[in-house]
């Protein structure tokens, strides 16, 4: 772990070079290989009918290990939606290629789980049947459902709301429900996008806490897109931060969180072995995001987002991007 105060530990995007393995000698969870998305869309100024290449993400390489927490921070519109899209399967790359275990992606699949930024949870449902949604598409009988799904609301804290139904809860804990249904099926990936988006800042902070200790419990692959660069730092062992559109990579930020907030003269109150932020310091009067160090994680994060050289090419490369069809 590196000590309090060296903080910096970017590395430049792999942009344009050959897709150097972020591990070397172990199979990354997932793999982005030289992505990227380009869509047709409407061309206003190319009159009746006339269409335009679009590209939203461009060139993105990187590799997430087994277990690992990453966040994807960037600004609106810089295709981190896109990105999750692609590593989910909802849609495919118009070139380069996304492996998962070594092997490409060609569709949705129930080895990753899709949490959204709206719940998308069904209405007519009970939470507990909500949960159980992705275990009948898996086969499993009706009683091992109920508990398996009996389980996962207990892992998120809703035990005593399994028989309520969406509009009966509230939005913290619809997120909640939504989190259980994606764990329920066991998936190795967890795909969350802005999932806490929509709610309050401090549903936000307690559900950024009750996901870290899910991710710790479990031990999930999970890639998180946010637009927060609070979030990015309190959640993620690596911050991967884009470019204005089209997303690139523009630098992966290693955060190691360990002595931040600590909270006496011990020092130890928020030390995990994984380096991220330990809310269990908050119980002891550690506040991590009030720290020194959290401070300069964010800071580190919010300049390669702001006045990156990156975004500076992006934007004379911008007449470019855009290519008629
Ligand atoms: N199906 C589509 N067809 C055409 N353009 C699309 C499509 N999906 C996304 N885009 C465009 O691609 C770009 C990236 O969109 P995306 O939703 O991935 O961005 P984002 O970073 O997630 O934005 P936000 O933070 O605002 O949610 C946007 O300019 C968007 O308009």
């Amino acid at each position: 772990m590196s000590g309090a105060g060296a903080v910096t530990t970017a590395r430049p995007s792999a942009t344009g070079s050959a897709a150097a393995p972020d591990f070397p000698g172990s199979t990354p969870k997932l793999r982005l290989e030289h992505v990227r998305k380009e869509f047709i869309v409407r061309d206003a100024a190319g009159g009746r009918g006339a269409r335009k290449r679009f590209t939203a993400v461009e060139d993105f390489t990187l590799d997430v290990r087994a277990g690992e927490f990453l966040t994807v921070v960037g600004p609106s519109g810089c295709g981190k939606s896109t990105l999750l899209d692609l590593l989910g399967g909802l849609t495919e790359p118009t070139s380069g290629r996304i492996l998962l275990d070594g092997s490409p992606v060609t569709g949705p699949g129930l080895d990753r789980g899709v949490v959204f930024q709206q719940y998308a949870l069904l209405p007519w449902r009970s939470a507990r049947a909500n949960v159980e949604f992705g275990l009948e598409a898996k086969g499993v009988g009706r009683a091992a459902r109920a508990r398996v799904a009996d389980e996962y609301l207990d892992l998120v804290g809703l035990t005593a709301f399994a028989d309520r139904y969406p509009h009966e809860l509230s939005g913290g804990m619809k997120q909640r429900v939504a989190i259980a249904r994606s764990l329920a099926f066991d998936p190795e990936v967890l795909l969350m996008d802005e999932p806490f988006a929509a709610l309050d800042a401090q549903t936000r902070e307690s559900l950024q806490d009750e996901l870290l200790r899910i991710w710790r419990t479990t031990g999930k692959t999970i890639v998180f897109i946010t637009h927060g660069i609070e979030e990015s730092v309190y959640l993620g062992q690596r911050v991967a931060v884009m470019t204005p559109r089209p997303g690139r990579l523009q630098t992966v930020i290693d955060v190691d969180l360990a002595g931040a907030g600590d909270a006496g003269p011990s020092g130890d109150a928020s030390r995990t072995d994984d380096g991220t932020a330990d809310h269990s310091a908050d119980d002891t009067g550690g506040d991590v995001r009030s720290s020194a160090l959290f401070g300069r994680y964010r800071h580190e994060v919010w300049s390669a987002l702001h006045g990156s050289p990156t975004q500076a090419q992006g934007a004379a490369a911008g007449t470019q991007e855009d290519a008629h069809v």
